[in-house]
């Protein structure tokens, strides 16, 4: 079967973009991990899929795939690309577009700029609502925000360093801290371990983050599903409502990250991101060659 595809990024962050309007497409975590395959597929960090919707205020469905197969609730970045894509390809001229996602809609407006500005939904702190077990933990108050301390063990049960994690959910869930230097710090080794804790039952989105200034940060995710990327849309805003709740940044805030800057705004219930998308190629490819090509010893789910 061939499907038409558009390679896109936000600030780096790269995405594979499906059109399920005009023709359904079945998406299958098979399929999602070889499509984002960055040796045998097109490689990506993250599938996007949009689809007629099932919210009657709805305008399309946007739903998103890590490289690893895993389907989740949201992405911000793939939120600027999706509604960049639902334009360029003529799906609809409407701007703002409303976009239904796991936890309800999204309104995302396109600027005369290029850049897209998104109202990112729900946001909520409560641990219960990432799946995350706090049973046992040391906890205090920061500011408005409560943080726990997270031991972390490496594979032979001994205890590397206990971090200490704000939790935000931003439909997708996240657990960022502050580090002193962003550059150094051991995010690939670090991030693994909180992204695949047995506390978090959904996994998580492990931010690091340093603070430059009141309303200016430099951050990296260890993104659930997908590793490091350059840029994590719905893991800036974390990082923002989180520091923003503990007193040590006010909106609106830059965020530094590898591919970009992103500009989070948060008045303590409700975020807006505003960012840059950008179309890459377009190409086609049959689907179940693709699949068929990948040794399976490269397809191994992450844990
Ligand atoms: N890895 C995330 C999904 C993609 C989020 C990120 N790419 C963004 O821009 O928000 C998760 O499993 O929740």
């Amino acid at each position: 079967m061939i499907w038409n595809f558009t390679k896109m990024h936000g600030a780096g962050n790269d995405f594979v973009v499906l059109d399920g309007v005009r023709s359904p497409i079945e998406m299958t975590p098979q399929r999602a991990r070889a499509l984002a395959h960055r040796q045998f597929g097109i490689g990506c960090d993250q599938i996007l899929l949009v689809e007629n919707p099932s919210h009657p205020e709805a305008d399309f469905r946007y739903r998103i795939f890590n490289s690893d197969g895993s389907e989740v609730e949201h992405c911000g970045n793939g939120s600027r690309c999706f509604v960049r894509f639902v334009h360029e390809q003529k799906l609809s001229s409407r701007n703002p577009l409303k976009a239904e996602i796991a936890t309800g809609l999204i309104t995302l407006n396109e600027l005369p700029s290029g850049d897209v500005t998104v109202d990112m939904g729900q946001t909520r702190f409560d641990p219960t609502s990432l799946g995350f077990d706090v049973a046992g933990l040391t906890s205090k108050t920061d500011g408005i925000d409560t943080l726990y301390e997270l031991p972390l063990t490496t594979q032979d049960g001994s205890v590397t360093k206990a971090v200490w994690l704000s939790l935000v959910q931003i439909s997708n869930p996240h657990a960022v801290q502050v580090v002193v230097d962003v550059d150094t710090t051991p995010v690939r080794q670090i991030g693994p371990l909180i992204e695949s804790h047995p506390r978090f039952a959904k996994r998580v989105n492990a931010g690091f983050m340093q603070v430059i200034d009141r309303q200016t940060i430099y951050l990296r995710v260890y993104e659930r599903g997908a590793g490091e990327t350059l840029a994590c849309g719905t893991g800036a805003c974390a990082a923002v409502a989180a520091g923003v709740r503990r007193g040590i940044l006010d909106s609106p805030v830059k965020v530094r990250t590898h591919g970009g800057w992103l500009t989070i705004e948060f008045d303590g219930a409700q975020l807006r991101m505003t960012g840059p998308a950008t179309t890459v190629y377009s190409g086609q490819i049959d689907i179940d060659k693709l699949v068929a090509s990948i040794p399976a010893s490269t397809t191994q789910e992450k844990p």
